[in-house]
């Protein structure tokens, strides 16, 4: 139960539609998560939806994604969390969040992923962004940084991937891309919905 940090979430997303919370997780639980991404396996290419069928488009998207399975104790731990503040997302905002899906990604060196929304207007899937990183000693020169726009395509914000950084935003106001990474990037991306759909 992370209470206070709740309250900003919701604060900031009644205000703005997206927040940025640095230190938000539990130190523990963090570098197992950590260390959980960077065995680097059974990870595969990520997709673009388009139409009925999500492809793989090298020009787009680059990057590659393992999802988050509650089988292990330590991602069982980051569900619960995200279980807890949609419960308390509901109840505040009634925003009647039903499911959270989730996957690491990794950026290699020069992977981006070109700006998108993570949900198509008045779409019934995907109503809420997450984006946790996970990277240690993160320089501002490695580049890899997370952009936010409005919805008239103005600047934002930029967010630097750093360790047990969350971001959150309305999945279907703010487009958004990731800048080239220099240096190998950890995440986990996950998004709240109301409907029960195929992972994208
Ligand atoms: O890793 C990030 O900063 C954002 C990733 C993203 O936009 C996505 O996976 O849809
Ligand atoms: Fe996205």
């Amino acid at each position: 139960m992370y209470k206070a940090l709740y309250e900003k979430i919701i604060d900031e997303l009644v205000n703005t539609g997206y927040v940025i919370i640095d230190d938000a997780l539990d130190l523990e639980l963090a570098h197992s998560l950590v260390d959980l991404a960077k065995i680097d396996v059974g990870f595969k290419l990520g997709g673009i939806a388009g139409g009925t069928k999500k492809k793989v488009d090298r020009n787009r998207r680059r990057n590659k994604i393992r999802w988050i399975d509650a089988k292990n104790k330590h991602e069982a731990e980051y569900l619960f969390f995200t279980n807890d503040l949609s419960e308390y997302l509901n109840r505040s905002l009634f925003l009647g969040l039903k499911y959270y899906e989730s996957h690491f990604a990794i950026y290699e060196e020069g992977d981006f992923y070109e700006k998108h929304f993570d949900a198509f207007k008045n779409s019934k899937n995907r109503i809420l962004t997450t984006v946790y990183y996970l990277n240690e000693e993160w320089s501002d020169e490695n580049g890899g940084e997370l952009v936010i726009y409005d919805e008239n395509d103005n600047f934002l914000t930029k967010v630097i991937p750093r360790f047990n950084t969350l971001v959150l935003f309305l999945s279907d106001k703010f487009p958004h891309e990731v800048l080239p990474a220099k240096v190998k990037r950890y995440s986990i991306a996950g998004w709240f919905r109301i409907d029960k759909d195929e992972k994208s």
